[in-house]
């Protein structure tokens, strides 16, 4: 819907008006044009101010309609509506307050001058929904600001602040006070006055030297920012469109990229995380306890135990969430150098308090511990936090992988105990697992929930078992990379195909930056290898099932990974980040199968994606099926904010649905029949009862889970 009055007797107010994002659905589309014409004819009207309804200026194309063909072309379109807008005889002002995003910002640009609050934010984020700016966005802004700045914003999505937007000269004017009463005072005094140049329509793209090869460049840095997607691309096609053809033709050549990524998988499985994101906020149990009906304590003050990697990262995360930390570490020169680190990251002081003592964390409302991934360690601080803290504090771990369920039972509180899982680095990264045992109370749960939103994380609700839900799955991804070496890959061969598929990196290289040697210390504890395994036990077989001792010898090498400068590359000295192919590596590998009688054979790409990503998605659907996860939505949120799964591809269970759950199954047959020692391979019982079911859609797998015993 769109309200229309008149004030001050000659402006028009259009506001928008569909809460919560004032989205740009059919109704508004409908109401906004009534408006613009009722403004045009109406001699009274002698301007225009266009608003958002209490608070945001508009949030955009109603991302709701378009998976809906009918419902996306129901209405009046976009473009038609701008182009009225911007071939008014009136000054349009836009009053943008909160924030004008995509289709919001587009419309903004329609208009004849943009007037923002000082703490309103616009940008075009459609390459993050699979799409590009459609409604005139991409032809609009390069001519407002240059090819250059524009490029930027449309190809990088981002939000960009007013003050920015301001210099930039996107943003006419600013005010810390009322806009639209401001806009409305701007409108009256630019009545009557010319308004041909103020048309972006109608001013040429300013001019760019090397046009071809600026875009030749372009097109490099949009392929490596996001690999195999195809929205980035079309965004610079679209760019350059604006910057070589004529308004109209500009038009044109959007609105056919604009169709052919619309009908992509790629623009669904983006839209598709768009919502599981956001879905990820709405938590339920299997006991019953739900988002909407449990009520979190708030939480003010926290104590994080250990300030290694993670703790520093943890204690900046939460101090930028606004609550006082104190930060406790035993190590003198770790609480030295972790001071002088948080402090660099938060830019001063922050909020944050040191001490050497765990009585520091006596009054904190939530104590995060983040020490060595050790059991008796931490059940040894968790007993301690028990008699030490206030007694509704709650007490997580940040532990990667161990039972919190055993650490509960340290306590006297078991019901306050969980799991926050940080990814590394904890200040950076969105996700946060948020790991609950069987006897952590749904209180417990909302309130680190809560907090999660708090610090911008994208929070997950996860039951606990070993390695919960990312690590639990990125195991048997690991073991299938390590079978391939021996089977005759290289690593360059398993991350090219990994990467080529759109990973950020890699699986060899991710081992590199994050250190062999943490898995071969949990490799250790697990009696895997190490001082109790003896000598007359196969190397290449553990517990019944195949074993691949690559990665310890590796590490026996010293061969830790970026921080020793060698690993499954080569590095030009500890602690560099270019990987080079390591000639060693290859006659390690060659005197490896030689040593164990493996003929190396000829891997293609293909094999390389389909062993390593099956055999995650299977332990998805047993994650599943074990109720770890709720859904399988919240497990692609897990994969696409926590492990650099593409987001255009949409997470691991949405890529097995977009692939065809029979194909999946068929092919894991197919793996686990030629290694069948290899029990990761081998279909879950949940994957064939949904191909046995007609492979139901995504939403639709609950049905077909139900009825199972949940862990969660
Ligand atoms: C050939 C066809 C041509 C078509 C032309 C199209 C042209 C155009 O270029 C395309 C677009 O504009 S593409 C669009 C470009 N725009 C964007 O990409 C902006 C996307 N939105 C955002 O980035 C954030 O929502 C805001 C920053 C706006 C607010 O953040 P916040 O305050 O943290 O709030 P929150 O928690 O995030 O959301 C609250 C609720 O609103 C919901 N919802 C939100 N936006 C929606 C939308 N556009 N729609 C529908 N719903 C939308 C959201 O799902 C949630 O619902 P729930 O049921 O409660 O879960
Ligand atoms: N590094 C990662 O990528 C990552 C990711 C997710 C979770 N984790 C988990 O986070 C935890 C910490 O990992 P990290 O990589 O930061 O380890 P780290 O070795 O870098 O840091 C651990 C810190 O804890 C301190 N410490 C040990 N005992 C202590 C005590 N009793 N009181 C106070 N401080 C003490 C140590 O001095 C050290 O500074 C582990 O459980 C790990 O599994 C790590």
């Amino acid at each position: 819907m769109a309200q229309y009055r008149i004030v001050s007797g000659s402006v028009a107010v259009i506001s928008i008006q569909n809460p919560p994002v004032n989205a740009l659905s059919a109704a508004v589309r409908e109401g906004l044009l009534l408006s613009v014409r009722a403004a045009a004819s109406d001699p009274l009207v002698r301007s225009v101010v266009i608003s958002g309804h209490n608070g945001p200026f508009c949030g955009g194309a109603d991302i709701k309609e378009f998976g809906n063909v009918s419902h996306l072309e129901s209405g009046p379109h976009l473009v038609e509506i701008f182009e009225s807008v911007e071939a008014l005889a009136k000054p349009v002002v836009a009053a943008i307050e909160g924030f004008a995003l995509g289709g919001g910002l587009e419309l903004a640009l329609a208009c004849h001058y943009r007037f923002g609050h000082s703490e309103a934010r616009v940008g075009l984020p459609e390459v993050s929904l699979g799409l590009l700016p459609g409604a005139g966005g991409s032809q609009r802004l390069p001519r407002l600001l240059g090819v250059r700045a524009a490029l930027d914003m449309i190809v990088t999505g981002r939000h960009v602040a007013a003050g920015e937007a301001l210099k930039l000269g996107l943003l006419d004017r600013l005010t810390d006070g009322n806009t639209v009463d401001a806009a409305v005072r701007f409108a009256q005094s630019a009545e009557g006055k010319p308004l041909d140049d103020r048309r972006l329509g109608n001013r040429p793209c300013p001019p760019l030297e090397n046009i071809d090869a600026f875009f030749e460049e372009a097109l490099i840095h949009a392929r490596g920012r996001a690999r195999g997607a195809a929205a980035p691309l079309a965004c610079v096609q679209a760019v350059r469109g604006a910057a070589t053809l004529p308004f109209l033709k500009g038009m044109e050549l959007e609105k056919r990229l604009m169709e052919t990524l619309m009908t992509s998988g790629q623009a669904q499985a983006s839209r598709y995380c768009f919502f599981t994101e956001r879905g990820a906020a709405r938590w339920t149990t299997p006991t019953g306890a739900r988002w909407d009906t449990c009520r979190a304590r708030p939480i003010s003050t926290a104590a994080v135990i250990g300030l290694g990697t993670m703790g520093r990262g943890i204690t900046v995360a939460l101090a930028r969430a606004g609550l006082s930390v104190v930060a406790v570490e035993t190590q003198e020169h770790q609480l030295d150098e972790a001071q002088r680190a948080v402090s660099r990251m938060l830019k001063g002081g922050g909020g944050v308090s040191y001490s050497a003592d765990l009585q520091a964390a006596a009054g904190a409302d939530l104590v995060v511990e983040a020490v060595f991934e050790d059991m008796a360690v931490k059940e040894e601080i968790f007993k301690q936090l028990s008699s030490v803290c206030k007694p509704g504090a709650l007490l997580a771990t940040n532990t990667s992988s161990l039972d919190i369920d055993r650490l509960a039972s340290c306590t006297l509180r078991p019901e306050q105990v969980l799991g926050l899982h940080f990814f590394a680095p904890a200040h950076v990264m969105r996700l946060l697992e948020v790991v609950s045992g069987p006897r952590t109370s749904p209180q417990t749960v909302a309130a680190a929930m809560q907090l999660g939103r708090r610090m911008g994380k994208v929070s997950v609700a996860v039951g606990n078992c070993p390695g919960f839900v990312g690590n639990r799955m990125l195991k048997p991804y690991l073991e299938q990379a390590y079978f391939l070496l021996e089977e005759g890959a290289s690593p360059e061969l398993v991350d090219a195909a990994l990467e080529e598929f759109g990973f950020p990196m890699g699986v060899f290289k991710m081992s590199d930056l994050s250190g062999l040697d943490i898995g071969w210390r949990v490799r250790k504890e697990e009696g895997l290898t190490g001082p109790g395994v003896t000598a007359d036990q196969p190397m290449r077989t553990r517990r019944g099932r195949r074993y691949s001792p690559l990665g310890d010898l590796m590490c026996e090498e010293g061969r830790y990974g970026q921080k020793t400068g060698r690993g499954w590359y080569l590095y030009d000295r500890p602690g560099a980040r270019v990987a080079r192919s390591d000639p060693w590596l290859r006659s390690f590998l060659e005197e490896y199968r030689e040593r164990h009688g493996l003929l190396a054979r000829r891997i293609d790409q293909q094999e390389v994606l389909e062993r390593c990503l099956y055999a995650l998605i299977n332990e998805g659907f047993r994650v599943l099926e074990d109720g770890v996860a709720a859904s399988p939505q919240n497990i692609d949120a897990i994969y696409v904010f926590g492990y650099g799964w593409p987001k255009h591809r949409g997470g691991p269970m949405f890529y097995a649905a977009q692939v065809g759950l029979a194909r999946v199954l068929e092919g894991l047959e197919k793996y686990h029949k030629a290694h069948p020692d290899s029990p990761h391979l081998q279909p879950c019982s949940l994957l064939r009862r949904l191909v046995a079911s007609g492979s139901p859609p995504i939403h639709k797998w609950s049905e077909v889970v139900k009825g199972h015993r949940s862990q969660l």
